[in-house]
């Protein structure tokens, strides 16, 4: 696991990076989108980029999540956040980006044939993750099973409480269950780039990157993924037992060396 210590718009260019490196590589990769405040910057940056000139016309991409029970037309239905914050600033082909339908008749066959879909795909290539200040990825709240596939999970109330923000602060209005790719799911993708900012984010950081593996800071299981990149802010790298030498390590990175 890296971790990179440096202000958000370095941590945004950084993420950025990765994916323009990715796709210039090769044009058809499969990208894993997030929603949340945590990776708005890498996206204003990747719409900088592809006014320069970099495509997403043979991309595709999956979503970590969606409410359940939102109208197709709310704002805050993450297949609207998506195609609001970056599917519709950019190039992607009509169809090409997915998410979890929370809105189906039988929701436990949409997470089947989610994740049928990923893996038609041959699985994605880099997935961009943001955390829940209870250690969340996606909506995999505390006490998920480590080896969870897409299913239905219940929002924790601190989850809810968390993103009343985006429903003019009314807890009541935030659904209750989601549609969320799982933690095995999530570990499928071949590199994982995390981005967390702010204090509020500083004990998950810490127990994600420092703490023992455990359902009850499910972002944990990243320790176990070959390739994981863990971008923070000063602020949410504020617990971090071994900050100094992860800020040493970064400094004397060797110029050829990527995420
Ligand atoms: N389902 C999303 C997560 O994917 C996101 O990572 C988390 C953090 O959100 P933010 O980046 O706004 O702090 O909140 C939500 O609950």
């Amino acid at each position: 696991m890296e971790v990179v210590i440096a202000p958000a718009d370095e941590l945004a260019r950084l993420a950025a990076d990765a994916i323009e490196v990715l796709l210039t590589a090769r044009p058809r990769s499969v990208l894993g989108l997030a929603t949340g405040s945590s990776p708005l910057k890498v996206y204003d940056e990747l719409v900088r980029r592809h006014e320069a000139g970099l495509s997403f016309a043979h991309a595709r991409a999956f979503m970590l999540d969606e409410y359940v029970g939102l109208p197709d037309d709310h704002p805050e239905r993450y297949r609207n956040v998506i195609e609001r914050e970056i599917a519709s600033r950019v190039d992607f082909a009509p169809g090409a980006v997915r998410g979890p339908d929370g809105n189906a008749e039988d929701l436990e066959r949409a997470c089947a044939d989610y994740e049928a879909a990923i893996a038609a795909t041959g699985g994605v290539d880099l997935q961009l993750l943001g955390i829940g200040t209870d250690g969340h990825i996606a909506f995999n709240e505390p006490g998920s099973s480590l080896a969870s596939r897409t299913r239905i999970k219940t929002l924790t109330r601190q989850t809810r409480e968390d993103n009343a923000r985006f429903f003019g602060g009314a807890v009541d209005d935030v659904p209750r269950h989601c549609l969320t790719q799982g933690l095995a799911t999530i570990m499928s993708a071949k590199h994982l780039l995390l981005l967390a900012t702010g204090r509020a984010k500083a004990e998950a950081v810490h127990q994600l990157v420092e703490g023992p593996i455990s359902a009850m800071w499910p972002a944990t299981i990243m320790q176990m993924h070959p390739h994981a990149s863990v971008l923070v802010d000063d602020a949410a790298a504020s617990r971090l037992q071994l900050a100094d030498y992860y800020r040493q390590t970064y400094a004397e990175k060797p110029d050829w060396q990527a995420l």
